[in-house]
């Protein structure tokens, strides 16, 4: 979708901001461009939009060369998300998120109409928000508006530089989420600049680590931190990309662990009965219909005793995730609340549990594979527990 064939750029002073730059970004895909301040990653992208013009090489949107697209029609494919956002001070929120259709000619309530739809999009309800100038709003609020400005003509490629920069770490992880929400839908081809490895990893499905200038190596977020191309990659994505890593390798079903599974409403004499013959301290508890209830230990199942049911003694269970979220989500979790381990649902269905040693081994699955460059569900058990 946008291609970049050996394209340099040397400003009028002599600077090389981008030397013999090519790789290629595939429709809808989120590719994250990340690197020290000044090397480059701002001029890349202000070239596909031709804000600035590359000094040889040639830059390819949906396989038409770029420099001979006329500029203005070139920008209406490409929404643009800046870090300062840019919002006219004095126009109302929703005139602002209107702007771009506004300018290619839609009629002034279709436009609108397409600016409120956008706001619901990003979570800012347009009634209330809609009327608002932009310094009734929040840093992070004016960052959904600046993405949902990008987006209300329906361009098929996205530029983001530095979207969430400006926010607090807590808004920004916010952000960065209900972004990749977003994007599960809508499927934009999305360059993103970022200088933090960390947004890096969780947003792209690519991401190309420039060095000065040059892209040092271009692949997955786990083949980066898994097989760093060089010792600057390496250094760049830090030593503890162990730990970066847990936000990339997702919870899959073989990682669970089985624990005992209780009823809520069976009789607790039957349940600590099964407990004791298993040897096992603590129970799952579902609900009639197979959902995650919580769980029970044994010894409060014998004080209940003869007398009640399950429920009567179980406790709700907080800590859960789904099925195919990342281990750091899981690992939060648990530390969050303070729980040896954490439930996995599959939709609504119980999964099973992961336990702080499974989550061990998935972490190490996760680097063998990398490391042998094989699937992970394709790597032995055996060669984890050797590594
Ligand atoms: N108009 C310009 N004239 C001369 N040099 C420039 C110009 N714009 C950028 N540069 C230089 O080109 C290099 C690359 O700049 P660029 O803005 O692309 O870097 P960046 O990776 O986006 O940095 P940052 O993360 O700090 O925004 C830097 O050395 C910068 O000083």
């Amino acid at each position: 979708m946008i291609r970049f064939e050996q394209v340099s750029k040397v400003y009028p002073d002599g600077t090389a901001a981008v030397d013999d730059l090519s790789f290629e970004v595939r429709e809808g895909e989120l590719v994250t461009l990340v690197g020290p301040s000044g090397c480059g990653k701002t001029t890349t992208m202000m070239m596909v939009n031709r804000l600035i013009e590359p000094t040889s090489g040639r830059v390819l949107l949906a396989g038409d060369d770029i420099s001979a697209v006329d500029p203005v029609r070139l920008r209406r494919r490409i929404g643009y998300v800046i870090q300062q956002v840019g919002l006219f001070p004095h126009r109302t929120i929703l005139d602002n998120t209107a702007t771009v259709p506004a300018l290619i000619g839609w009629k002034r309530s279709k436009a609108r109409e397409r600016a409120a739809e956008l706001l619901d999009l990003v979570g800012l309800d347009p009634s209330v928000y809609g009327p608002r100038y932009p310094a009734q709003l929040s840093g992070g609020q004016r960052q959904r508006v600046g993405v949902a400005r990008a987006l209300a003509a329906d361009p098929p490629v996205l530029l983001m530089d530095e979207p969430f920069g400006a926010v607090d770490p807590v808004v920004r992880e916010r952000l960065q989420n209900e972004f990749l929400k977003l994007q599960a839908t809508v499927r934009k081809t999305v360059l993103m600049v970022t200088h933090d490895i960390e947004e890096a990893v969780r947003m792209g499905d690519r991401i190309a680590v420039y060095g000065q200038g040059r892209v040092e190596q271009y692949d997955t977020p786990a083949a980066v931190l898994g097989r760093p191309a060089t010792p600057y990659v390496a250094e760049f994505v830090g030593a503890d990309r162990g730990l970066k890593r847990l936000s990339v390798t997702t919870i899959e079903p073989a990682d669970l662990e089985q624990p005992p599974v209780a009823r809520l409403d069976e009789p607790a004499a039957g349940a600590a009965e099964r407990l004791r013959e298993e040897g096992a301290r603590w129970a799952v508890v579902l609900n009639g219909g197979g959902e995650l209830h919580g769980w029970v230990s044994a010894q409060a199942l014998e004080r209940v005793g003869g007398r009640g049911t399950v429920g009567d003694t179980a406790r709700r269970m907080e800590a859960w995730v789904p099925v195919g979220a990342p281990l750091k989500r899981a690992f939060g979790e648990m530390l969050q609340h303070d729980a040896g381990w954490v439930a996995v649902v599959d939709g609504s269905r119980f999964a099973g549990v992961l336990t702080p040693a499974k989550l061990h081994e998935a972490l190490r699955r996760s680097v063998d594979a990398d490391a042998h460059g094989i699937p992970r569900g394709e790597v032995e058990f055996d060669s984890v527990a050797d590594a």
